[in-house]
């Protein structure tokens, strides 16, 4: 079979070849490859301009030859070989995808331990270097007091966190999803504060000798302290795992732009839309999960940046498909005295209330599966308020789940990353070039969380005041006066924490 290609290609492009085949384009500065699967192409170098090698081709798998080279491919043909039954998958190579989510509570009881491996993230509770040894005695301490409040809520929803059933759900049907795609891969879920926790899937993926994965959080926009949180924890492993580092592997970081996920999201406001008695008149509330200010302000978080170019695309789809409704963004389930990003979701209903809305259709956009905040704080806290506020209409999209073009569009992500996968540079092992072309992991971290500033602590222990100023004052002072606390507890070994028997750490 002998094919030709000669249009203009600029950088990545991904362009479908007659005869049903696709083909992308990455950058090369020296020798180009390009290799295939029965339904694809991919074109790649080991030295690609972005530092990462795409593909490694063995010369018994070279089956194209590029007839014009250079660095970049605006003119560039191709003249596409023998596309046979082979694959720059080789038969040896086994796929994974490892999905990254955050984990609940599964039972009531798991909610304390829960809470704890949460605020003993670093990337949740930000201490100043000096104090990072109070870690994890702090997130004893706060999850301790918290506990009570969150088992409230998560007793409401039936005694425990879906979560684990639903990415469980989710990870069958995309694996079901890569099989009709002619990618035989196993699906693996990390969690990054309950179980399977992400160690425990990496030890599964080693005993299963997976050689090429790619990582997907579950995230569609990327925060430092979700998807940032989880992709540091695997860094850190693969550095210290001879195995893991020497794996092809590759990450999606953020995937909130993808025609798949915009549109499965219009198609669910419409559906719910539909359900009012004047579509036309509802207000589509947009809710997503909130940050501390400072993590965008003062670390770089994308998370605020990609939510609101995340909602502009979901409206834009919806205005291409005839509805003219009105939305808000706003941000929801904020944590401690500290500023979140606002508009906050129970501030900006009331004032929709105020302002006449009458019919109000909930979207949840940070997450993809239902969860506590969706079943408990937007299904019963927020309708509620909504209703108190003079809103008579209420209506909440579902979250994602397994919703099949959702499903089939992450399936497609995977296949569109794998041929970019790249083994890990590591200097103490064997080194090899860093070749994760969307940024290695320490790449794109650094990328987005500038200098790994510290940040004033989004959760404090104690909350008072009553001004919008005094909210951040007293969040610090509460966080000095704990942390006083606890310096006074490790250095003497007495307090009321090693009484209380909270200090096991
Ligand atoms: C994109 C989603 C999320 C961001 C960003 C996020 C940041 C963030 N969260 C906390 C504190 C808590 N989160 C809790 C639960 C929770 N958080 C998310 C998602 C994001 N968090 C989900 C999906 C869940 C629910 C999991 C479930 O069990 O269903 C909790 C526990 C629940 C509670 O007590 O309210 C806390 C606490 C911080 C501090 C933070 C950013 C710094
Ligand atoms: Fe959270």
């Amino acid at each position: 079979m002998k094919l030709s290609y000669s249009e203009k290609i600029s950088l990545g492009n991904y362009f479908t070849y007659k005869g049903g085949i696709s083909c992308q384009i990455g950058c090369s500065r020296n020798g180009n490859k390009l290799c295939h699967t029965e339904k694809s192409l991919h074109f790649g170098t080991r030295d690609s301009l972005f530092g990462g090698s795409l593909l490694s081709v063995s010369k018994k798998r070279e089956k194209v030859d590029i007839i014009k080279r250079g660095h970049n491919f605006r003119a560039a043909s191709l003249i596409v070989g023998q596309a046979e039954e082979d694959s720059f998958l080789d038969k040896y190579e086994k796929v994974g995808v490892l999905l990254l989510n955050l984990g609940g509570p599964e039972t009531l009881d798991d909610v304390q331990p829960f809470l704890y491996n949460l605020f003993a993230d670093p990337d949740i509770i930000r201490l100043p270097r000096l104090f990072r040894f109070l870690q994890r005695p702090l997130a004893k301490f706060i999850s301790t007091l918290r506990a009570p409040k969150s088992a409230e809520g998560y007793a409401a929803i039936g005694g425990g966190s879906p979560l684990r059933k639903i990415t469980d759900e989710q990870a069958d049907a995309l694996k079901k999803a890569l099989e009709l795609k002619n990618l035989p891969a196993k699906v693996y879920v990390g969690m990054r504060y309950w179980h399977p926790f992400i160690e425990e899937a990496l030890e599964q993926i080693k005993k299963d000798g997976i050689t090429r994965l790619v990582i997907l959080p579950l995230y569609p926009q990327f925060s430092i302290s979700t998807s940032g949180s989880s992709l540091r924890l695997l860094e850190s492993i693969f550095r210290e795992d001879e195995y893991l580092s020497r794996m092809e592997h590759t990450v999606i970081p953020s995937w909130y732009h993808r025609g798949g996920y915009v549109q499965s999201m219009a198609t669910l406001i419409e559906k719910e839309l539909s359900k009012f008695h004047k579509p036309e008149e509802v207000h589509i509330f947009f809710s997503a999960h909130g940050v501390p200010v400072s993590y965008v302000k003062e670390a770089g978080d994308p998370y605020k940046a990609e939510m609101e170019e995340c909602v502009d695309l979901i409206m834009n789809e919806l205005k291409s498909r005839g509805v003219k409704c009105k939305h808000t963004l706003a941000y929801q389930s904020r944590v401690g005295p500290v500023e979140w990003l606002k508009p906050y979701t129970d501030a900006k209903i009331k004032e929709l209330g105020i302002q006449g809305i009458k019919s109000l259709l909930a979207v949840p956009v940070s997450f993809v599966s239902e969860h506590i905040e969706t079943l408990e704080e937007i299904d019963m806290e927020y309708r509620e308020l909504a209703i108190g506020s003079g809103i008579v209409n209420w209506g909440r999209v579902p979250a994602l789940n397994c919703e099949p073009t959702f499903i089939e569009d992450l399936a497609d992500a995977v296949l569109e990353a794998l041929p970019h996968a790249g083994a890990m540079s590591v200097p103490n092992l064997d080194p090899r070039p860093a070749v994760v072309p969307l940024g290695s992991v320490e790449e794109l971290l650094v990328t987005y969380d500038v200098m790994r500033r510290k940040l004033p602590a989004p959760v404090a222990v104690w909350e008072w005041g009553w001004t919008k100023s005094a909210e951040t004052w007293n969040g610090r002072i509460a966080m000095l006066a704990v942390l006083g606390l606890l310096l006074l507890e490790v250095t003497s070994g007495e307090g009321i924490l090693h009484q209380l028997g909270m200090f096991h750490y």
